[in-house]
């Protein structure tokens, strides 16, 4: 079956808003905050079709509503949702046209508790329309699943890795991983990567991503969406992201001087010696002198740079401009 083209999406003011908020889960005076029932607090975000997303954010942040969102599972309380091949997106609530093209699994693999691993792998068989029986045998095996078994039976990281293979066997057209690695040892993770990277390459389609090992996972990501407290903190290419920080380590009088008019997103210090991260990207100037007094410049990772932009009391940069928001 020739692939089918990869679904976009994106998500319109989104707000999503789980039951009421009791009297003590009341919003403090802070204006930027949001209440403890709502998960999304006017998300707006498009994903590029035919590209791997990390979907990135701290614990409660958004994500998993987000993505179940786009597969169609909830809706939201407000604002629009559509996904779809381009020219014909839609709201994926109700629409198997829509949602037999959207893949989502989770940690647990979705699977059906009283039957064998088999039997809910045909059921994803026969709802994806361009399911790989081929693959999915191959990653089974290479996994090490034992699909006799129920999922009752099997460890968390092989009902993982049985998530994975649901995923990329089904060759949907947007495709999306929350947290599948969860109880993944490394070395499976490893291999779980590399098989996305594989079948990616070979056959292109939308992949969105959730997790908290960005540092591992960062090398499948062209694009990032960084999600804070219920909003879009950042929506860009993952190089674009990385050119947000850099860090400067040396000895400190010499770093502080370097460092001059940045806006420091973290310090550290060890003796003698600070590393600071700095806001932006060092022009020539900046680099030449840091380089003349000893100073090392260097890259700062997603990881990083996720944690310091969601830092809970930090300044954020606001989304695709230089200006800065409490
Ligand atoms: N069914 C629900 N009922 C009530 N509140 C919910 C429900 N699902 C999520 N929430 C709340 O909505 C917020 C966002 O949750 P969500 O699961 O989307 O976050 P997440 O970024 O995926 O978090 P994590 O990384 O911890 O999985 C959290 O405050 C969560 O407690």
């Amino acid at each position: 079956m020739p692939t089918p083209e990869p679904f976009g999406a994106r998500l319109d003011d989104v707000v999503v808003r789980y039951g009421r908020a009791t009297p003590a889960q009341e919003p403090a005076h802070d204006p930027g905050q949001r209440d403890a029932a709502t998960a999304l607090a006017g998300a707006t975000v498009a994903f590029r079709p035919g590209v791997i997303t990390g979907v990135l954010g701290r614990n409660g942040a958004g994500k998993t509503t987000m993505l179940q969102l786009l597969a169609g599972l909830t809706r939201p309380t407000s604002g629009t949702v559509v996904v779809g091949p381009e020219g014909a997106l839609g709201d994926p609530w109700e629409d198997a046209r829509l949602t037999s093209g959207t893949q989502l699994v989770r940690e647990s693999g979705d699977l059906m508790e009283d039957e064998r691993v088999r039997t809910s792998l045909g059921y994803y068989a026969a709802v994806r329309p361009c399911w790989d029986e081929e693959l999915a045998g191959r990653l089974l095996d290479r996994f090490e699943v034992d699909v006799r078994k129920k999922p009752t039976a099997l460890s968390r990281g092989k009902l993982s890795a049985v998530g994975a293979t649901v995923a990329l066997a089904s060759r949907a057209p947007l495709t999306i991983f929350d947290e599948v690695y969860l109880g993944m040892d490394a070395p499976t993770r490893y291999a779980f990567y590399d098989e996305i990277l594989a079948d990616y390459a070979a056959h292109p389609r939308t992949i969105l991503l959730s997790s908290h090992l960005v540092e591992e996972a960062e090398r499948l990501f062209e694009d990032v969406v960084v999600i804070d407290r219920g909003r879009v903190l950042l929506a860009e290419s993952a190089d674009e992201m990385r050119s947000r920080g850099f860090s400067l380590t040396g000895p400190a009088s010499a770093v502080e001087r370097a460092a001059a008019g940045r806006r420091v997103l973290h310090r550290q210090q060890l003796g003698g010696t600070v590393q600071l991260t700095l806001e932006g990207t060092p022009d020539d100037g900046e680099l030449a002198a840091a380089r003349a007094a000893g100073v090392e410049v260097g890259g700062v990772g997603l990881q990083d740079l996720f944690v310091r932009l969601t830092e809970p009391r930090a300044e954020h940069v606001a989304p695709n401009s230089k200006e800065t928001v409490r």
